[in-house]
């Protein structure tokens, strides 16, 4: 369906409906706020799950006095904003609108800027992606799949700013002052306990979103992760580079090593899996490892690794005996939470949101011989109220 010509206008008096809260210039014709429809209130296959349609679409037909369909496939869904955004990508020079202050950070796919918007003095993050090694389609995909995303708080919020210039293609996220989890874990030091909770709380949130939207995000890691403030009170999961829908076939070693679950590090060169959320869980799991201990619990999820072998051994016995020396960091409640993130069979693996039916406990090991040394637990997993009290998690643990 054409939605050309008024599509433009009528945006324009849906954007003053909207509200833009961090106050930058968007690009006149662009989508500002979408959502995808909860994919597990229904029974159907992942393609012909129902989406919500976006707020700006939503004003945007009604403006123009159009029938507002109920529901639409995911994937259809996403192709149609990518197309919407692909026409009216606005072509510019980063330097007319912005000052670039620093860089923030780089990667596979592009870099990562400290902008400030010339005339409106408003900072923020722009990614920018070289054209050279970006196709415009991985350009728009992630843009795009960021803005549904945006929604949620447990996302780098996207702002409606996107362009394009001879060179790069770019757009805007709000800027997470702190950094990235990688500026906090030094290698062999794990974060403090309450610390590594608050993570674990946002990010088990922010994963059930997105599973519940039928999205594979296929790239957690440290770098990933974007602090708000040192002490992550406040942490948003960011970088949508892989992210792609449920059922998608993907091939080895697409992830990072240490994160990639097994059943990914098994495939041949020539084989594919269909992406399931249960990868995003494995890769959940090694991070909260490496957040209590500073360090990888091993190289590869593969046979080859000694240390993964160790732990596919104590994962596979019947009645688990003692964990290998790296997992003895936690207590027997982290462990059994652990053993249940990074089940084997990825059809076993609990989901991610089940990490917090484990914050009341004890995590690390070595806090919980704090607090028998002071004669509080005797060994025992502490009461609900006692865990929040002692690790200063307020009801919501955050
Ligand atoms: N909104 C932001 N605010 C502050 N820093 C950011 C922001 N977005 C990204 N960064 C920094 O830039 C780095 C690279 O960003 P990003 O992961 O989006 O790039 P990438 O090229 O996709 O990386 P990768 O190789 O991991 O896929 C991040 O690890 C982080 O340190």
């Amino acid at each position: 369906m054409d939605r050309g010509g008024d599509w433009g206008q009528a945006h324009r008096r849906a954007q003053l409906l909207l509200c833009n809260p961090c106050g930058v210039r968007e690009a006149p014709g662009l989508p500002t706020r979408v959502t995808l429809g909860d994919a597990r209130s229904s029974r159907r296959p992942w393609r012909h799950r129902p989406v919500t349609m976006s707020t700006t679409e939503h004003w945007a037909r009604a403006a123009r006095g159009m029938e507002l369909p109920e529901v639409e496939d995911n994937a259809e869904f996403l192709e149609r904003l990518m197309e919407v955004t692909s026409r009216r990508l606005p072509q510019l020079e980063l330097q007319d609108q912005y000052n670039i202050i620093k860089e923030l950070g780089s990667g596979t796919y592009g870099n990562v800027l400290l902008a400030e918007h010339r005339e409106r003095g408003t900072a923020l993050a722009l990614k920018l992606m070289p054209k050279e090694r970006t196709e415009r389609r991985e350009f728009l995909r992630e843009y795009c799949i960021a803005l549904c995303l945006s929604a949620h708080a447990g996302f780098l919020r996207t702002l409606p700013v996107a362009f394009e210039s001879p060179t790069h293609f770019a757009f805007a996220q709000e800027l997470a002052p702190a950094g990235d989890l990688c500026a906090i874990v030094h290698d062999g030091e794990g974060l403090p306990e309450a610390q590594v909770k608050r993570c674990a709380a946002q990010l088990a949130e922010a994963l059930d979103f997105m599973h519940g939207k039928a999205l594979v995000h296929r790239d957690i890691k440290l770098d990933n992760v974007l602090l708000f403030d040192c002490e992550c009170r406040r942490v948003k999961l960011g970088d949508f580079g892989l992210t792609r829908l449920e059922g998608t076939p993907v091939c080895a070693m697409s992830g990072t090593l240490p994160y990639a679950p097994p059943e990914l590090c098994l495939l041949e060169a020539s084989e594919t899996l269909e992406l399931d959320a249960s990868l995003d869980v494995w890769a959940f799991g090694v991070l909260l490892f490496c957040l209590g201990t500073g360090c990888f619990p091993w190289d590869v999820a593969a046979s080859a690794d000694p240390q993964f072998e160790e732990f596919g051994a104590w994962q596979n016995s019947t009645v688990p005996g003692e964990a290998p020396a790296p997992w003895r960091a936690f207590s027997a409640a982290a462990q059994e939470m652990f053993r249940r993130l990074l089940t084997l069979d990825p059809n076993r693996r609990s989901p991610a949101i089940e990490v917090h039916k484990y914050l009341p406990l004890v995590w690390l090991a070595s806090r919980r011989r704090e607090l028998d040394g002071a004669g509080g637990l005797g060994g025992q997993w502490p009461s609900q109220s006692l865990a929040r009290e002692q690790h200063g998690l307020g009801p919501d643990f955050v």
